[in-house]
């Protein structure tokens, strides 16, 4: 306390670590092992109270400072209304907006225009009065009403005893006594409450009306931590040096905010049309200074380019809000994918999720190393293991184990440096071109002709079009190797160019986005670019797009280390560009937060067997389609359907099965269950009830055919096994060995399959080509 009261003389300025002192005991001096936490806690909790009571009272204290100057500001705004009246007034009396276009017509020659402005001052002149005179005689007949009624009133009162009065008559007396009484209490008060009124409207009149400007006198520089407003941005570009806006502001000059500063998120936002001879790009290129007048940090400060190149588009973040991390991945304890929804992968400057859009887009994510890209392609991969049909392919072009706890919900994985890694990486991207193709003709056999997968089409397992996720980390090295980088270029500028309506998505990082590195065409075909602290306006460029450093899209200003995990964002939403502070799922020293993810994810695929981990292989090898049980689903439900709507329903079901069907086909089928069209109401159609008989009855057939001579059944089913969802699928590498590091947990499996689910079957998830795999028969 005696600390607290030193500083209290030095001028009421309390700072932090005084008030420290106040929390610190005797008895905690005694006992500090004991009693530090519930101290430290204490004097958290206690510091964030002070905080605001220190706010608080900074801003009574500056209130007070000002007071002179806001009572001067609220007198200048009086008189500035009552003149604005006046002039109103005066205008309104004079006609002076008619008779201006009337002298104007006048100066200009155009008789036609003086005629009508000369016609309408006397046309509203005769209006006016007319109007006056109703509203008086309205007046005069209301008055002369009332006063009727009252004189009356005092008449009959006078004539008649109150208590003789019929009940109407008493309670009109009654309303009458009331209403004297409520006016003659008020009346003290028209005349204060009139003033005030006038008062309050003339100020109200005489406001500032410049964009931004508040009532009262508002913090300059030096209390201008929280908040900025259009006086603030006005005030920060005039002292940017930028000769064409300096000589237009000292003019006297207003800028245009055509999106008024308000609040967006975490920061402020607002729109400014630059005056003649002033660009957007002007602006960005001074952005530390317009930091520093702002009283931000740089990065907390984006002017950019909007709409146009003349118009400013500029965020500015809430002090500090930048600095934190992101928090915890909304997925990390529950929750599944739909990756055609995107996966949340960070928090914008905004302060709000944003979610990875991978479907119809392509990633390529870079900075400088040790930036977090790795951690930001892992939050990718993990939240698309979250959607049971999407089939996650991973290429680690070095020795990291960044990617292995993920491995098992991999169909593909390889990670090392020696020469099979990239050849198998090349073999990935040519197998998924091949995919690609084929994607292209079953779309083709779509009624409607479907331009790109949908949810819709992906769910139906029959088509093969669940989406395919290939990451590759580290791509650069793919790129430049000297046997496959060419091969592997031409591949992926191919996947990228066209492989995103097919729901082939390919994410790539690298720590090198130069045109050596990483082609040119990638870069450019590219919809999502995010960049980590990179280190000049190349590499910013390469991964953005080309003129977004220009445009003050800069991820040059993040800071290495500083500002790890946050990276510039583009195409990833409509704006111009996010900034991203990412997920962090930690797979380092001893902490792993993706393994259970992960675990959870194949839980997820074992609940959906229908649609889980489906490969193409049974695709290519369909198992018979079972015509009965199909037509069974179609009419589930419904005691009977007309033949056209089954065949229909048929189509929508497995269109590649029956779209060549026609009614005659159907019937036949039927026939060879043993169903009878009916016919009902003058149309054919088909029972439910005769479905039900048909299967009931080849389950009997099929029981009959298991019983054994001596009449015992044998176990188990005799019919086909479902064929499995997820096998192990090993690559054509993995027969030869190959000399880099292996990649799973099985030394001797370079490339992990996911969790088999059923022994005995093994495949690739694309069809096997050049050696065969075991699993190939
Ligand atoms: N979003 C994040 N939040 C907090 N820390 C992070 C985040 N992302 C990454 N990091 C930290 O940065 C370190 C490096 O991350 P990561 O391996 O993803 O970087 P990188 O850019 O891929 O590095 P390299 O180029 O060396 O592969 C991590 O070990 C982690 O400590």
């Amino acid at each position: 306390m005696t600390h607290q009261d030193d500083h209290e003389k030095q001028g009421g300025a309390l700072v932090r670590q005084v008030l420290d002192g106040e929390f610190v005991s005797d008895e905690e001096t005694v006992a500090p092992q004991q009693k530090s936490l519930p101290m430290i806690k204490t004097a958290v909790r206690s510091l964030a109270d002070l905080d605001g009571v220190v706010r608080a009272r900074s801003v009574i204290a500056y209130r007070a400072r000002n007071a002179p100057r806001d009572v001067a500001r609220l007198l200048w705004f009086l008189t500035r209304g009552s003149g604005r009246w006046i002039a109103r007034g005066w205008r309104w009396a004079s006609y002076a907006d008619l008779r201006a276009d009337a002298r104007a017509a006048r100066m200009t020659g155009d008789v036609q225009a003086r005629r009508t402005a000369q016609e309408l001052i006397r046309s509203d002149a005769r209006a006016r009065w007319a109007k006056l005179g109703i509203f008086l005689r309205r007046m005069l007949v209301g008055a002369a009403a009332v006063t009727a009624l009252l004189v009356l009133l005092a008449l009959v009162d006078a004539v008649l005893d109150r208590s003789a009065m019929p009940g109407w008559l008493q309670a009109v007396y009654a309303v009458r006594g009331a209403l004297t009484a409520a006016v003659s209490a008020a009346w003290p008060w028209v005349p204060p409450l009139t003033v005030a009124w006038l008062v309050g409207a003339a100020v109200w009149e005489g406001r500032d009306r410049t964009p931004g400007a508040g009532w009262l006198t508002r913090p300059d520089r030096d209390d201008s931590g929280s908040w900025v407003d259009e006086r603030m941005i006005t005030r920060a570009l005039a002292h940017l040096g930028i000769a064409p806006l300096n000589s237009f502001l000292k003019g006297g000059g207003e800028l245009v905010y055509t999106v008024a500063a308000r609040k967006d998120g975490d920061g402020t936002q607002a729109q400014i049309r630059l005056p003649l001879g002033v660009t957007a790009e002007m602006v960005s290129d001074r952005r530390k200074v317009l930091a520093a007048n702002l009283g931000r940090a740089s990065l907390e400060t984006w002017p950019t380019t909007g709409e146009e190149d003349g118009v400013l588009d500029l965020w500015v973040a809430d002090k500090g809000t930048l600095s934190g991390g992101a928090g915890e991945w909304p997925l990390l304890h529950d929750g599944t994918v739909d990756v055609f929804e995107g996966v949340p992968f960070g928090l914008t400057q905004r302060g709000v999720v944003i979610n990875a859009p991978l479907i119809g887009s392509n990633w390529l994510v870079g900075g400088r190393p040790g930036q977090g890209k790795t951690n930001l392609l892992r939050v990718l991969m993990v939240g698309a293991a979250l959607d049971p049909t999407a089939e996650l392919w991973a290429f680690v072009m070095g020795e990291s184990p960044d990617f292995e706890p993920l491995a098992p919900r991999l169909r593909r994985y390889r990670m090392g440096m020696d020469d099979s890694v990239a050849a198998d990486a090349v073999q990935a991207l040519e197998d998924l071109l091949n995919e690609m193709e084929r994607r292209g003709r079953v779309l083709g056999e779509q009624p409607g002709r479907p331009p790109k997968v949908s949810r819709r089409l992906a769910d139906n397992h029959r088509l093969g079009l669940h989406p395919i996720i290939l990451s590759i980390d580290e791509c650069h090295e793919l790129f430049q190797h000297p046997k496959h980088g060419k091969r592997a270029a031409e591949l992926a500028v191919k996947l990228i160019k066209r492989g995103r309506k097919y729901a082939i998505i390919l994410l790539l990082a690298t720590q090198s986005p130069t045109k050596d590195s990483i082609p040119k065409e990638i870069t450019r075909n590219v919809s999502c670019g995010t960049a980590f602290a990179v280190a000049d306006h190349i590499a910013n460029d390469g991964l953005l797009g080309s003129g977004r450093y220009r445009a003050g899209v800069r991820a040059t200003e993040l800071k290495m280390h500083t500002d790890r995990g946050t990276c510039v964002a583009v195409g990833v939403t409509h704006n111009s560009f996010e900034l991203v502070r990412t997920f962090y799922l930690p797979f380092e020293d001893g902490i792993d937060e993706v393994t259970p993810v992960i675990a959870r994810a194949i839980a997820n695929m074992e609940n959906l067997p229908l649609t889980a981990g489906w490969t193409l292989k049974e695709i290519e090898n369909p198992a018979p389609v079972d015509h009965l049980n199909d037509l069974r689903s179609v009419i589930e439900g419904e005691p009977r359907v007309r033949t056209q709507t089954v065949l229909a329903r048929l189509v929508a079901l497995n269109p590649k099965e029956y779209e060549p069907w026609t009614a005659r086909d159907l019937r036949a089928a039927l026939l060879g269950f043993g169903i009878q069209p009916r016919k009902s109401d003058g149309a054919m159609v088909v029972r439910f009830e005769d479905v039900a008989d048909a299967i009931a009855r080849r389950r009997l057939e099929s029981d009959g055919a298991q019983t054994t001579v001596d009449g015992r059944e044998t176990s188990g089913s005799q019919g086909s096994f479902p064929s499995p969802s997820l096998d192990l699928a090993p690559s054509a590498s993995q027969h030869e060995h190959p000399p880099g590091r292996t990649t799973s947990p099985h030394e001797s499996t370079p490339t992990t399959g996911p969790i088999p689910r059923s022994s005995g079957q093994a495949s690739d998830s694309l069809p096997e080509r050049g050696e065969a795999g075991p699993d190939s028969g």
